[in-house]
C-alpha cells in the first residue's frame, strides 16, 4: 500500500507541535533525536524531518506529498504547492525593528537603510508595496544581532512574545504580515495518497476542534434556563437534563475557549451554580 510522506520540521520552533498533532489523530510514530525518517506502526504515513525551509521544494518536487511549516516560509520560497488549511500554532508576526533609542519617524525611516533579514523576498514586495529603497542584507539567523554589530541599520525578523528584541536592545516599529503553522500539499497527488490525506485531515479537524473548544457543565434554577441557553449556544443547542433538586436542571454545551472568560460573569448572574469546564478529547460535529 502507498504511503502518504509528510515533512516535518527536524528540530525548532514546529518540531513538537507536529509531532503531537499527528500523534493526537492517533498516529503512532515512534523518533529517536537522529532519525530523519520513520514510518508509522499504525497509518499509511512516512514521516521525513527536515528543514523548515527546504519543505516547500520537497513538496513541489513530490520528494514529500504533505508538509507542516510556517506560513512564512511558505511565502518566502514560492515554490508551486498548495495551502490545505491553518494548524492553530507557531503564531507569530513579521516585523521591521530597529535599536530602541532610534527616533522612529514612520515607514520612510527605512528608505535608503540597510535592514538585515532571512526574508528577503517577503520584505522586497514590502517595500516595493510603499516605494521604499532599502538595502537588504541576508542572513540566515541571529538576525537581532545585525544592528549591534553594525550589519544593518534595522532588521526584519519574526517576533512572537518580542523577548529577543528586548533582549538585543530593539523596538518593533512596523508589522508586516503574521503567520502559523499550516498544512500543504503538492499539486500532484496520486488517488491513493489523496484519499490517506482526506483521512488524516478528517482527524486534524477533530483535534483542532477540540483545541479550540470546551464542554461546559452547570446547574442553574429552571426559571433562568431560556436567558442561560441564550448565552450558551452549543453546537445544535445545549442539553438540559432535571436534576434531583426540585425546580432545578443541569445545563451541558460546548463554547468557544477563549469565549469562557467572557461570558462566566453572565453566567453566574444568571443564577449559574457548580460551573465545570473540561477538555474535549476529540470533537466531531
Ligand atoms: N518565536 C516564535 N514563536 C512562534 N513561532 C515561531 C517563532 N519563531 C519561529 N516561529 C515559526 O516557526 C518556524 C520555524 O522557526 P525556527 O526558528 O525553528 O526556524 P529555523 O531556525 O529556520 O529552523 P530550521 O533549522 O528548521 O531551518 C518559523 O518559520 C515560524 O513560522
Ligand atoms: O519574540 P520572541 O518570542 O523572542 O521570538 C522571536 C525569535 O524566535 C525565533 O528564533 P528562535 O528562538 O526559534 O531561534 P533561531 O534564531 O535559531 O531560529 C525568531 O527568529 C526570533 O529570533
Ligand atoms: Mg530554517
Amino acid at each position: 500500500m502507498d504511503k502518504l510522506k509528510i515533512a516535518i520540521q527536524k528540530s525548532g520552533r514546529l518540531s513538537e507541535k507536529s509531532l503531537e498533532l499527528l500523534r493526537e489523530c492517533g498516529i503512532k510514530i515512534s523518533k529517536g533525536s537522529q532519525t530523519l525518517k520513520t514510518n508509522s506502526s499504525n497509518f499509511p504515513i512516512e514521516v521525513l524531518f527536515l528543514r523548515d525551509d527546504d519543505i516547500p521544494q520537497y513538496v513541489e518536487q513530490n520528494v514529500a506529498d504533505i508538509g507542516i511549516l510556517g506560513e512564512n516560509e511558505v511565502w518566502e520560497k514560492n515554490r508551486k504547492v498548495e495551502t490545505i488549511r491553518k494548524l492553530g500554532f507557531g503564531n507569530c508576526r513579521l516585523s521591521l525593528a530597529i535599536p530602541k533609542d532610534e527616533n522612529y519617524t514612520g515607514i520612510s525611516y527605512f528608505n535608503n537603510k540597510k535592514v538585515a533579514t532571512s526574508y528577503p523576498k517577503i520584505l522586497s514586495e514590502f517595500c516595493a508595496e510603499n516605494n521604499l529603497y532599502v538595502e537588504i542584507e541576508e542572513i540566515s539567523g541571529s538576525v537581532e544581532i545585525a544592528p549591534s554589530i553594525g550589519l544593518a541599520h534595522g532588521i526584519f525578523d519574526i517576533v512572537s512574545t518580542g523577548s529577543t528584541l528586548l533582549m538585543n536592545g530593539l523596538k518593533e516599529v512596523e508589522t508586516v504580515t503574521k503567520s502559523e503553522a499550516i498544512l500543504i500539499k503538492s499539486e500532484n497527488l496520486s488517488h491513493e495518497k489523496q484519499k490517506i490525506l482526506e483521512k488524516l485531515l478528517f482527524r486534524i479537524q477533530a483535534v483542532i476542534y477540540s483545541r479550540e473548544n470546551k464542554y461546559i457543565l452547570l446547574n442553574a434554577p429552571n426559571t433562568a434556563i431560556s436567558a442561560i441557553i441564550e448565552v450558551l449556544p452549543g453546537m445544535k443547542s445545549p442539553t438540559v437534563l432535571p436534576l434531583a433538586k426540585e425546580g432545578w436542571s443541569s445545563i451541558h454545551s460546548v463554547i468557544k475557549e477563549d469565549e469562557f472568560w467572557d461570558i462566566i460573569d453572565r453566567l453566574k448572574n444568571l443564577g449559574a451554580e457548580s460551573i465545570l469546564v473540561v477538555p474535549i478529547e476529540k470533537m466531531i460535529l
